[in-house]
C-alpha cells in the first residue's frame, strides 16, 4: 500500500476519534494506508507543517485550526487546493454539498476550496440543567438576561460563567454574533494589503468591561487562557454556564458529572442588529504540495472517504464536531439523534441563524499570534493590571504591526 500521513493537532477524545477515522479508512480499502500523527496543540501542529515544508519534510494532511487560515492559504506552493486534488483524481468535487459557513471559510475568492472543511464547530453554550432547575431559572438567550440571573445562581452557591477561549468566543465570534465589522478590507478576505483589525470597537470595549466586573462581582470566572483551563467547575457542576466548543460535546459527555444541555452563544440585546449566526470555527485539512502523485491520489481518495455521510455522521456524533454536508445533517437527523440528543444540533443550528455582512468570521494573517497577544493583555485585564481600554488599545497597535508585516512577507 501507499503511505500517507495526516499530521493533526487533536488531544483527548477527539485525538482518539482521529485514530478511529483513519482506522475506518484504512478498513475500507487496501491501496492507501493512512497515519495519522499527534503534533501537539492546533498553534503547534501548524508551525510544525510550515517549518516541515520549508525543509521538505511535509506530511501529505496538514490540519489547519481557523486562525491559520490566511498563513496556510498565503503560503506560496505549500498546498494544492483541495478541489484539484479532488477532480484530479477522477471524482466531482462539489462545493453545493458543503453547508454554507465552510463554503468561504477555507477557499480562495474566486470560490475554490483550498482546503478540505472537517472538523467544523460553533461556540456554544453548555447549561448545568440541575443548577437552573434548583434556582428555577432558564438559561439566558441573551447577555442581559444573563446578569438578571447571575446573582441567584451565585447566591445557590454556583459560579455562574465560565468560557474557555476569549478570542475565540468573546472577541471573532463577538464581532459574528453581533454583526459588527472586525476588520478593513472586508474582514481581511479581500486583501491582506493594508488591512486593520478593530479592537478598540466601543461594543467589544463594553463586553471586557462586563466580563470584567462579572469577575470581580463572582459572575464570571477566568483561571487562564489554556483552552482547558476553564472547563473544569463545568465539569464538576459547579458552574452554571460554560461557552465551549460544539466540538467538546463528545469529550464533556464522557467527562461532565452532571446532566447537561447546550443552547446558542449570548448575545447583547441592546446592540442593533445583533443575534446573527456564528462563523464555523475548528479546523480544515490541507494536501501539501510535493508529495509523488501515487501518494496525492491516496489523499484524494480519503477527503473524498470523508465526504460520505456515513463518515460524517460517525465523526459528528463521536466529537460533536458539526456535520458539513447538507446530506450528513439529513442523515442524521432522520435517525433521530437530535430527539435523543438535542445538545449535538446546537452547533449547526447556531451556523444556521441568518447571516449578516459581518458575521462571517476573518481571514487575517500572523493570527495565531495576533491572538497570543489578545491573550496575554486579557489576562493582565483579569489580573487588574490594566484596564480594558487600554489592553484593548494595545493589541489593535500590536495587532495592526502584524498585519503590515504580514502583507509585506505575502508579496
Ligand atoms: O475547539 P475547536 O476545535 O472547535 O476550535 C475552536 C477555534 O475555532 C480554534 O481556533
Amino acid at each position: 500500500a501507499t503511505n500517507i500521513t495526516w499530521w493533526h493537532g487533536m488531544a483527548g477524545r477527539n485525538g482518539e476519534v482521529i485514530n478511529e477515522v483513519a482506522q475506518k479508512f484504512n478498513a475500507a480499502q487496501s491501496a492507501c494506508a493512512l497515519t495519522p500523527v499527534s503534533k501537539g496543540t492546533y498553534e503547534e501542529a501548524l508551525a510544525s507543517g510550515i517549518a516541515a515544508f520549508r525543509s521538505g519534510e511535509q506530511p501529505n494532511i496538514l490540519q489547519v485550526f481557523d486562525a491559520g487560515a490566511a498563513t496556510i492559504i498565503n503560503a506560496p506552493g505549500a498546498v494544492i487546493p483541495a478541489e484539484d486534488l479532488i477532480n484530479g483524481a477522477g471524482y466531482k468535487f462539489d462545493r453545493e454539498a458543503f453547508i454554507e459557513g465552510v463554503r468561504y471559510f477555507y477557499a480562495a475568492p474566486d470560490g475554490k476550496f483550498v482546503g478540505m472543511p472537517f472538523n467544523s464547530s460553533a461556540p456554544i453554550m453548555y447549561v448545568n440543567t440541575e443548577a437552573l432547575e434548583k434556582v428555577g431559572v432558564e438559561a439566558p438567550k441573551t447577555w442581559e438576561e444573563f446578569e438578571a440571573i447571575a446573582p441567584k445562581l451565585k447566591e445557590a452557591g454556583y459560579l455562574p460563567l465560565v468560557q474557555s477561549q476569549l478570542t475565540w468566543q468573546f472577541t471573532e465570534n463577538f464581532f459574528s454574533r453581533h454583526n459588527i465589522q472586525f476588520a478593513t478590507n472586508n474582514n481581511g478576505y479581500d486583501t491582506v494589503v493594508d488591512t486593520k483589525i478593530n479592537m478598540t470597537d466601543p461594543n467589544l470595549v463594553m463586553m471586557f468591561t462586563k466580563l470584567k466586573a462579572w469577575a470581580d462581582e463572582g459572575y464570571f470566572g477566568y483561571y487562564g487562557a489554556g483552552w482547558n483551563d476553564n472547563q473544569k467547575l463545568f465539569e464538576d457542576g459547579k458552574a452554571a454556564f460554560w461557552i465551549g466548543s460544539s466540538g467538546s460535546f463528545g469529550g464533556l459527555q464522557k467527562t461532565a458529572q452532571k446532566p447537561f444541555s447546550a443552547t446558542f452563544l449570548p448575545y447583547w440585546n441592546s446592540i442593533q442588529g445583533a443575534g446573527t449566526n456564528t462563523f464555523i470555527g475548528g479546523a480544515a485539512l490541507f494536501a501539501m504540495s510535493g508529495k509523488p502523485e501515487a501518494e496525492n491520489k491516496c489523499t484524494a481518495d480519503f477527503f473524498q472517504f470523508l465526504t460520505s455521510p456515513e463518515i460524517q455522521k460517525f465523526y459528528h456524533e463521536a466529537t460533536g464536531y458539526v456535520a458539513i454536508t447538507t446530506a450528513a445533517y439529513e442523515l442524521t437527523k432522520s435517525e433521530g439523534y437530535y430527539k435523543e440528543k438535542p445538545a449535538a444540533e446546537v452547533g449547526i443550528q447556531q451556523l444556521m441563524l441568518p447571516s449578516g455582512e459581518w458575521s462571517k468570521g476573518y481571514r487575517l494573517g500572523f493570527y495565531p499570534q495576533i491572538r497570543e497577544i489578545m491573550e496575554r493583555e486579557y489576562g493582565r485585564i483579569f489580573a487588574g493590571e490594566t484596564t480594558v481600554e487600554e489592553a484593548l488599545k494595545t493589541i489593535e497597535t500590536e495587532a495592526n504591526e502584524l498585519l503590515a508585516r504580514f502583507a509585506k512577507t505575502a508579496g
